[in-house]
């Protein structure tokens, strides 16, 4: 077999979508595909031929990913991937990541990012698994978040999430730098995050709900939220669903949870991606309550290693050279002088001794601070060749905030 990968053209949307939705055994509604289809990027879709025959599809949106010290760096965000039932494994998709991957670098975009469908599969192209997300399901008849000082002068209001978009998109925009991992996101993908089609919803599930809070008269936080109802004999414990809660301010953000734990007819609460460190966990007076629950979330993989390493910061000062292993992208293989602190970072090539050896995978594992150097190494990923430069460059490598992605795309 032949495989001819190429960007799509404009006519070749319809099909390209369907192949996309078979592969993944789904039908979406007119309104999500809709809402997605006008999210992708001219020139960033790829689709791979064979004898005519569309049979791979991938993608890219154009972000900004804020690394750890704050800044955005530009990072394609890797979606829509699929090869169709009859042409899996065959190499398709390593023909496709083999043009994007060389697309990214050609734009310059020193990052890509992912999530997954299933978390086996982009290893092999580079990718590490970089971010986790934390899922609860609380018992909000045993478990109440506390108020914090203030928390009764912020007012709430429950509006129509479209009603309220532009205001609630400027509160997230003020989280962005605050958290690695967040995204910079291309104007338009606002209303994405409000798509709510009925035949998406469970049974007895509320349409999506916003409740926003203010201070002074300003939308300051907000929180979207759907409720599922459930009249037991015993009597009514309907489960609220936590979509989204953005507040950069810890009262206000104190008075949403609160309000989402109160809410009358309820006695669970459900949020399915939550930082790992979210205030949450400290404003409940019983964690245990919340059934916490983990899963990787954002994938990680440095294109332009040099400039990646350089983009961020790093939480103590570090000096040392990297042995790197990078197969797939060979233009980052050997040895880097990665010199860096709080404030900025060089990383150079160099002729050095190597301190540490890894593969760009584990450095995209470790880039925005979700996971150690020093636990990779605990299971053989990461190899010390000089002795104290593991801990070192680990502890460097930390962040104090963890890093977070906030939606799939
Ligand atoms: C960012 C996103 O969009 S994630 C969405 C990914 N898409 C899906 O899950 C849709 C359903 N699945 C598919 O479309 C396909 O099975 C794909 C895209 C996952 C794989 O496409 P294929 O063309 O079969 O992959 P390809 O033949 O290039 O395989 C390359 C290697 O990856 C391995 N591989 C492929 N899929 C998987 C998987 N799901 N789990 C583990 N390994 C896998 C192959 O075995 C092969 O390994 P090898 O090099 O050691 O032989």
């Amino acid at each position: 077999m032949t495989t001819e990968v190429r960007v799509l053209q404009p006519d070749e949307g319809d099909v390209w979508y369907g192949k996309l939705e078979r592969a993944f055994s789904e039908e979406e509604t007119d309104e999500e595909r809709a809402a997605w289809r006008g999210l992708m990027e001219p020139g960033r879709s790829l689709a791979a031929w064979d004898d005519g025959e569309i049979v791979g599809t991938a993608g890219a949106f154009s972000f900004g990913v804020t690394v750890p010290g704050g800044a955005s760096v530009p990072a394609a965000g890797v979606t829509m991937v699929s090869v169709q039932p009859t042409h899996r494994r065959r190499g398709v998709l390593t023909a496709m990541m083999r043009r994007q991957l060389d697309d990214v670098r050609e734009r310059g975009e020193p990052l890509a990012i992912l999530t997954a469908s299933e978390s086996a599969i982009y290893g092999r192209f580079g990718y590490g698994a970089a971010t986790q997300e934390m899922r609860i399901k609380a018992d909000t008849t045993r478990v109440a978040p506390s108020a914090l000082p203030g928390c009764d002068d912020v007012r709430l209001r429950l509006k129509e999430p479209d009603e309220v978009l532009a205001a609630c998109e400027a509160v997230y925009a003020r989280t962005v730098a605050g958290r690695a991992g967040m995204l910079v996101r291309p104007p338009g993908w606002d209303r994405l995050m409000i798509l709510d089609p009925e035949d998406d919803r469970d049974d007895d599930e509320t349409p999506l709900q916003c409740v926003v809070a203010e201070t002074g008269g300003e939308v300051t936080g907000y929180a979207r939220y759907s409720v599922v109802m459930d009249w037991a004999e015993a009597g009514a414990q309907g489960t609220v669903q936590v979509r989204e809660l953005a507040a950069p301010d810890p009262v206000v953000g104190a008075a949403l949870w609160r309000y989402l734990f109160g809410i009358d007819l309820t006695a669970w609460l459900t949020a399915q991606n939550l930082p790992v460190d979210d205030p949450l966990l400290h404003l409940v007076p019983d964690m245990r309550r919340c059934l916490i629950g983990l899963r990787e979330a954002a994938f990680v993989r440095p294109v332009e290693l040099g400039a990646a390493l350089a983009a961020r910061t790093y939480q103590v000062p570090v000096d040392t050279v990297l042995q790197v292993a990078d197969p797939f992208c060979p233009w980052n293989e050997g040895r880097w002088r990665l010199s860096a602190d709080r404030t900025g970072a060089v990383c150079e090539r160099t002729t050095d001794p190597a301190e540490l050896a890894l593969s760009v995978r584990e450095l995209g594992s470790a880039y925005l601070g979700g996971f150690t150097l020093s636990a990779m190494a605990g299971a053989g990923r990461v190899r010390e060749l000089r002795p104290g430069a593991l801990a070192a460059a680990s502890v460097a490598f930390g962040v104090d905030v963890a890093p977070w992605l906030p939606h799939e795309f």
